[in-house]
């Protein structure tokens, strides 16, 4: 059984992480003491520099999750800033800044950054495409989920089953699978 730490506060990505790396033999361990998160327009460099920080001060390999929801009427707000969004405003209000919008394209986006002590991060993206609802549905998941659609259901309604075999992070956690599972087989090879 291989051990990787994930450092996260959010309950709800780490349930995911969790569920998703289990068939994998990849026993997930939450690590809740934060990392420094950049303010950068994009997920990458704030994923990658918070990987190399908590491997850097835990000494062990060490996983993180940087996510957003970006929404094409709002030029991509609040992408980075999703978590300051919710704290702030909650998907109600975000409801009402898309009031009159009648284009609701968005997508939800993460980016897991993993490192090494004394290596460089790795980040692996992952991104789907969906609408924002025009109103909130369904009590599952966390966040954005009520509001955001995905052929027609929103994540909220969506099974944690469900959304773990579409969302932005388990197509992240694939690309990250893709590498590690390599790593595994070529542990002589270099990142
Ligand atoms: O699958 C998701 N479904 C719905 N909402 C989501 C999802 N994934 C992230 N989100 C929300 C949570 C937070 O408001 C923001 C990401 O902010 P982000 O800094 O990456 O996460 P966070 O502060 O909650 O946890 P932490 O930094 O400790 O890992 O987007
Ligand atoms: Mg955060």
């Amino acid at each position: 059984m291989h051990k990787v730490v994930f450092v996260t506060g959010n309950e709800g990505k780490f349930a995911e992480v969790r569920d998703i790396l289990k068939p994998f033999g990849i026993e997930v361990i939450q690590d809740k003491n934060g990392y420094p998160e950049l303010q950068e327009d994009e997920l990458e460099p704030i994923a990658a520099y918070g990987a190399q920080y908590a491997a850097n001060k835990l000494k062990m390999p060490a996983m993180v999750d940087d996510s957003g929801i970006f929404i094409k009427a709002l030029n991509g707000f609040p992408g980075p800033y999703s978590r300051f969004v919710e704290d702030k405003l909650g998907n109600s209000k975000v409801l009402k800044l898309m009031e009159g919008e009648t284009d609701r394209t968005a997508y939800f986006k993460t980016v897991i950054g993993y490192c090494e002590p004394g290596k460089e991060p790795l980040v692996f993206p992952g991104v789907v495409e969906g609408k924002i609802a025009y109103e909130e549905r369904g009590t599952g998941g966390f966040g954005y989920d009520p509001i955001f659609e995905y052929q027609g259901v929103t994540f909220g309604e969506l099974g944690d089953a469900e959304k773990n075999k579409v969302s932005h992070r388990r197509r992240a956690i694939d690309s990250f699978l893709e590498w590690f599972k390599d790593k595994l087989e070529n542990p002589e090879s270099k990142n």
